[in-house]
């Protein structure tokens, strides 16, 4: 069990204690010393041979285990491949003790929880974020709740300066000041699958595999098994047009049918602007404008990942 002690506003430590209580002696605790260590504490889980690796914390910690644990699997199937090996990856489990927990609730709703030790866990679709780095090597990021371009990177960037809020009244009071500081909505293109590219004035690009966006209901019909990622397309409503929209994309989700707002599903997307992107994954900063990237793809990986939430205190 990976455990972040930062998350859940450091009241992670208090939360976990009843859950250890009752599983404690059956649980190998690999607390996170920072940021990014919870990827590398994953990896060599899945490379000592671990059958369930669990993340106790909230939607970073989730993404940082579940790309650890992703991108070791891969190099041990390939390995077991060689070797005519079957190379199954460990069962990930979501120990929600964070703030938002948005991963653990769409994990909840469509699938239950379970306890730690139960065997059974639920195929679920995972996301990866590629693009081509400024020195020119090719780079990708798995997630597995969401991903946005654009308005949510910059809202995930103002999220960081705030440290007295969580949940919905964090990233609403982000999303304020990132629409505040932002100019006109860009140009961008965008294609998804093999449909034609469009191009035109996009304030955001969403991907979602859960439901949820930090605490934002996004994708109110989302499946995490269905093969597809749910995709929203902000265009170029004023400033003013998105403080309207914000608190029913709190509650409901987005309207269908307002003529800024293009919702589909899809398997692939392709990003092109003419700026640096801001590109969060699950929450997690994963490009910010200083990385000078304009294109990235995202593509949909169908059930690539076993997944479980396990019920806490
Ligand atoms: N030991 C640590 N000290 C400080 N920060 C850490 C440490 N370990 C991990 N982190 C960072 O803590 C951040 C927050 O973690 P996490 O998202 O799990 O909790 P949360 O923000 O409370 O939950 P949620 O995302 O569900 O709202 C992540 O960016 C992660 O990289």
């Amino acid at each position: 069990m990976i455990f972040n002690p930062a998350a859940g506003r450091r009241r992670a430590r208090r939360r976990l204690a009843g859950f250890l209580a009752r599983w404690g002696d059956r649980v190998t605790l690999r607390p996170t010393a920072r940021p990014g260590h919870a990827a590398e504490l994953a990896a060599a889980a899945v490379r000592e041979g671990f059958e369930t690796i669990a993340a106790a914390g909230g939607d970073g910690t989730v993404h940082e285990v579940a790309d650890g644990l992703l991108r070791a699997a891969d190099q041990t199937a390939g390995q077991a491949t060689d070797q005519g090996e079957s190379g199954a990856a460990p069962v990930f489990a979501v120990v929600p003790i964070g703030s938002a927990n948005d991963y653990a609730h769409s994990l909840q709703r469509q699938f239950g929880t379970a306890p730690l030790d139960a065997p059974e866990a639920h195929p679920v679709d995972v996301g990866r974020l590629s693009w081509t780095a400024a020195d020119g090597a090719p780079r990708d990021r798995y997630f597995v709740c969401c991903c946005g371009a654009g308005l949510p990177g910059r809202v995930t960037l103002e999220s960081r300066k705030i440290g007295w809020l969580q949940g919905v009244p964090l990233y609403g009071l982000a999303a304020l000041r990132a629409l505040r500081a932002a100019g006109p909505p860009e140009e961008w293109t965008v294609q998804y699958d093999d449909e034609p590219p469009t191009t035109g004035p996009t304030q955001s690009v969403h991907a979602l595999l859960g439901r949820r966006e930090g605490g934002f209901l996004l994708a109110p019909d989302a499946r995490l098994d269905d093969g597809l990622f749910d995709t929203l397309r902000l265009g170029p409503a004023s400033r003013w047009g998105m403080l309207k929209l914000l608190p029913g994309l709190a509650r409901r989700g987005p309207p269908t049918d307002h003529p800024h707002v293009e919702l589909g599903r899809r398997r692939s997307i392709q990003i092109d602007s003419p700026s640096p992107l801001a590109v969060h994954a699950d929450g997690e900063l994963a490009l910010i404008p200083a990385d000078a990237v304009r294109s990235v793809r995202l593509d949909l990986l169908p059930g690539r990942l076993r997944a479980k939430v396990c019920a806490v205190g």
